[in-house]
């Protein structure tokens, strides 16, 4: 805890909201350079990378490691140079002046000279039957990341926009087949990536079609599921009791749900941090050397939460680590002009 103080409290020099690897990252950097950040868990200890079994593509891990190995090791890693973590969701942020305050869900307030935001975006989920005992069990939300496991095996997409078709696309190259399964008849997705997946000879469409049940079980993974078709166009949300309905099984050894993702972001609403339409948290140039810095001054923005293109656990990471280095720069500059001596008249 940093010694400098005010009338309402101790004041963090660094306070990073998340734990998931942008926030792990940013905090094995941050502790490093003293700064003693203090990591706030949220909803999700350890991010979206502890759904997951195998991570495959993180580099310096030539047989793969397994998401909640992964994340440990950053916990531990970033606590092995005095990094704090404490279970908090942060529901208010005031980010107007210096230092920030942050409001947890649990009342607490905590108040911080530079704040770095890697709250992560949470891919939403269909609601089918079995899923959250399937998610990381041939259930996933990322192809470019499991893709490669279902090689040889038919899966299904669910989804209609561009990123069902580019997850569709990529899957096409490891698996015999793939299904798109979409509740509309027409897709949400940009002409020429519906093209690219239309003419592909292993995708293939289901119309009008919902995806009710996933099945398999932890053990032997994803085995197959149960398909709800509406012969006479999609009735509105979920069958409506009395609307004819065809229902399928279909074998399949994979499920992708590609239906978007919501950045967790609610915090920063009411705040000058930019959003962009879908709520990601919007990165301003407005400082050479800062590349995480946000529209606030000493707000840096790190991971999932500012990145809808890439949204994978080394990019993230890479992330966490720039924000750090932003925050500290951004310290050390904040304190110098502190110690100026005010020009005498
Ligand atoms: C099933 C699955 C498999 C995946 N496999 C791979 C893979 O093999 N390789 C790969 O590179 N990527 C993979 N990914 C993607 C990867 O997990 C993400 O890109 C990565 O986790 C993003 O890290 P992040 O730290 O930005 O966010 P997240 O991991 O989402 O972490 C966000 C953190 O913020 C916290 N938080 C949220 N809101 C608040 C709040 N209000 N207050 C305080 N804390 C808050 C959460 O509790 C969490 O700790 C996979 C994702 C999934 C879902």
């Amino acid at each position: 805890m940093n010694e400098e103080t005010d009338a309402t409290g101790d004041v963090r020099d660094v306070v990073i909201v998340g734990s998931g690897v942008a926030g792990l990252s940013a905090a094995v950097y941050a502790a490093r350079a003293d700064l003693e950040p203090l990591v706030l868990e949220g909803p999700e200890p350890g991010g979206q990378l502890t759904l997951t079994t195998d991570v495959e593509n993180y580099l310096g891990f030539p047989e793969g490691v397994g998401g909640m190995e992964l994340i440990k090791n950053g916990t531990d890693q970033a606590e092995r140079f005095g990094a704090e973590f404490t279970h908090g969701t942060v529901e208010n942020a005031t980010l107007e002046e210096r230092p920030s305050e942050l409001e947890l869900s649990n009342g607490d307030v905590l108040r911080t000279r530079a704040l770095i935001v890697a709250s992560g975006a949470s891919a939403r989920w269909v609601g089918a039957d079995s899923e959250d005992e399937l998610m990381g069990y041939g259930l996933s939300t990322c192809a470019t990341c499991d893709g490669a496991f279902h090689r040889g095996d038919d899966v299904l997409v669910v989804g209609g926009g561009d990123s069902a078709m580019e997850e569709a696309l990529f899957l096409a190259k490891f698996a015999d087949n793939v299904t798109v399964v979409h509740r509309r008849e027409e897709l949400r997705a940009s002409e020429i990536m519906a093209d690219r997946a239309r003419d592909h000879e292993d995708i293939e469409f289901r119309w009008n079609t919902e995806l009710e049940a996933i099945h398999g079980s932890q053990e032997d993974g994803v085995t197959g599921a149960t398909l709800v078709s509406h012969p006479d166009g999609y009735p509105g949300e979920k069958a409506a009791s009395g609307v004819d309905i065809d229902r399928a099984t279909v074998d399949v050894g994979g499920v992708f749900y590609a239906i978007g993702h919501t950045p967790n972001t609610e915090f920063v609403r009411d705040t000058p941090v930019e959003l962009d339409d879908d709520g990601y948290v919007r990165i301003t140039d407005t400082d050479a050397w800062a590349t995480t810095a946000t529209a606030v001054s000493g707000v840096f923005a790190a991971g999932d939460v500012m990145d809808p293109g890439y949204q994978q656990a080394i990019t993230a990471a890479g992330m966490g680590s720039m924000a750090a280095l932003d925050a500290e720069e951004w310290l050390e500059t904040a304190r110098l002009r502190r110690q100026k001596p005010t020009a005498r008249a």
